[in-house]
């Protein structure tokens, strides 16, 4: 699995813990880390959601974990993205309904609502999760996706 990460400067420190943690899982391939690099870049953050959404939108990872201080601008611009589907994720359940029933590319966390340490448990279970095409949730998935691509659901 390869997986980007990246933060605004709210959320540097926390996707920097998260990306150690994912570097050192043996599931997961490659870490592709698009900064923010320093707290005092001052870059906002749909410039750094957008392009790791990019980047999972044209194949060029599996999936991304994003930061900034809510995790709700990071999920607003990667669901920008066509073909993305993101979201704010501060619990198990949450992390694990996000691809078993959404298939989420994306979760976001915001470095001033979650500890670390519960950022790196999720993150750690997340990279176990994969959803189901043969699911009951598929078709559901199927109707955004339709959505999207203006055909009717
Ligand atoms: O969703 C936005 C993020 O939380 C960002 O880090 C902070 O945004 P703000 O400076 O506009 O509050």
């Amino acid at each position: 699995m390869r997986v980007v990460v990246a933060a605004d400067n709210a959320g540097v420190e926390l996707k920097n813990a998260v990306r150690d943690q994912l570097n050192a899982d043996e599931r997961v391939s490659e870490v592709i880390d698009l900064g923010a690099d320093s707290a005092t870049d001052d870059t906002a953050y749909p410039h750094f959601g957008i392009a790791a959404a990019e980047k999972v939108a044209k194949g060029e990872a599996d999936r991304a974990i994003l930061v900034c201080g809510t995790g709700i601008g990071m999920a607003i611009s990667a669901n920008k993205v066509p073909g993305i589907r993101a979201t704010v994720a501060h619990d198990s359940y949450s992390a694990e309904r996000s691809i078993k029933s959404n298939n989420c590319q994306i979760i976001t966390f915001g470095a001033r609502v979650i500890g670390p340490e519960l950022a790196k448990k999720i993150t750690g279970e997340w990279v176990g999760y994969t959803f189901d095409p043969a699911s009951a949730s598929a078709a559901k998935v199927a109707c955004i996706t339709d959505y999207e691509t203006q055909a009717a659901c």
